[in-house]
C-alpha cells in the first residue's frame, strides 16, 4: 500500500519535455534558458554564416503564429429563463465552471474588451449572458456552479436553466469548462461533466489562471487533469491552457474557436 500523500504523488509527476516546449510556445515561459533555445526567445530567425549551421538552426526555427482577433463583442441578451434565450440563428460556444474561476474574464480577454463584468467576489454572474462576436457567433457566459452564497433553491434553478440550455440548444457547438490551474478538476466539475456526458455534449477543459502556478506545477496539473478526463466519452482530450491576465494561450484558443465556428479554413488551421 502506498503511503504517499496526494501532494507527494503530485510532486513526483515528471512532465515530459514536449509539454514544457508547448507551454513555452503558448507564452508561459521556459523551464530554464538553455544555449540551444536562447536565440528562440528573441523571436527572430538566427543569423548564421555557414550553410550547414544555417540549415541546422532553421530546423529548430518555428515561424510565429499569426495573431488572431475577434471582431467587436457586444452584449446581446440576458436570460434567467429559457423563454429569454435569443433565436438560434448563429453558432455559439458557452463557458461553464465553478464560481470565480475566471469565466467572464476569459471572454473579455478572448474578445479584447472589458465589457463582460468580472469581480474578485464569487457569484457575480447571475444569469446567462449572450454576447455577439461581430456577427460571427455568440459567446455565452454562465453563472458559476457550486456557489455557496445562494440558497439551495436558487442554485437548483440555475442548474436547471443550464441543463435546459445545454440539452436543447441546437446551435451550441461546444461547452468550455473553465477550471483554475491551481486546483484542477473538483467534485462539482466532475459532477457537471458527467451531466454533459449523459447529454452527449462535446466539451473541452480550459485551464485558466495558469499564470499563478510555477511552471513545473502547471505542467503536473495538466497531466492530472488529462488523466481525470479519461473516463469521459465527450471530452476533447486536449486541454487548453490560458491566462486572462497575461494573455498566454489566448491566441491559440481564439484560433480554435474561429476554426470551430467555421471562420478559419482547414488549410490555415492545420498549417
Ligand atoms: N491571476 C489571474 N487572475 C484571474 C484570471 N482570470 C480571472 N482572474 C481573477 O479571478 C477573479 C474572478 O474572475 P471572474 O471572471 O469574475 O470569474 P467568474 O468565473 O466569471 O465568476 P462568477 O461570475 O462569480 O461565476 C477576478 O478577480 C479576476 O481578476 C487569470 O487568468 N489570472
Ligand atoms: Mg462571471
Amino acid at each position: 500500500m502506498s503511503t504517499l500523500s496526494n501532494r507527494q504523488r503530485f510532486n513526483q509527476i515528471q512532465p515530459p519535455q514536449k509539454l514544457y516546449e508547448k507551454l513555452e510556445r503558448l507564452g508561459f515561459g521556459s523551464l530554464r534558458p538553455t544555449k540551444r533555445y536562447a536565440w528562440k526567445n528573441k523571436k527572430i530567425a538566427p543569423v548564421t554564416t555557414t550553410t550547414t549551421a544555417k540549415a541546422a538552426a532553421f530546423q529548430n526555427y518555428e515561424p510565429k503564429e499569426p495573431e488572431y482577433k475577434f471582431p467587436l463583442l457586444s452584449f446581446f441578451a440576458g436570460a434567467k429563463t429559457p423563454a429569454s434565450f435569443p433565436p438560434e440563428d448563429l453558432g455559439e460556444i458557452a463557458v461553464v465552471g465553478r464560481s470565480n474561476v475566471g469565466k467572464s474574464s476569459l471572454l473579455n480577454t478572448l474578445a479584447g474588451t472589458t465589457i463582460v463584468r468580472v469581480s474578485d467576489k464569487p457569484g457575480l454572474t447571475q444569469q446567462m449572458n449572450f454576447f455577439t462576436v461581430g456577427k460571427l457567433f455568440y459567446m455565452v457566459d454562465m453563472p458559476g456552479y457550486g456557489f455557496a452564497l445562494v440558497d439551495d433553491e436558487e442554485r437548483q434553478q440555475w442548474r436547471q436553466l443550464m441543463e435546459d440550455y445545454i440539452s436543447n440548444r441546437k446551435t451550441l457547438k461546444r461547452v468550455y469548462m473553465v477550471i483554475d490551474a491551481r486546483h484542477g478538476l473538483k467534485v462539482a466539475d466532475l459532477d457537471f461533466l458527467r451531466m454533459l456526458d449523459r447529454k452527449k455534449v462535446k466539451f473541452q477543459i480550459v485551464m485558466t489562471k495558469s499564470d499563478i502556478p510555477v511552471l513545473p506545477q502547471l505542467a503536473r496539473r495538466i497531466i492530472t487533469v488529462q488523466d481525470g478526463l479519461k473516463g469521459f466519452r465527450n471530452a476533447i482530450q486536449d486541454v487548453l491552457v490560458v491566462s486572462s491576465k497575461t494573455g498566454a494561450g489566448i491566441n491559440q484558443m481564439r484560433k480554435e474557436i474561429l476554426f470551430l465556428m467555421g471562420h478559419l479554413k482547414s488549410k490555415e488551421f492545420y498549417k
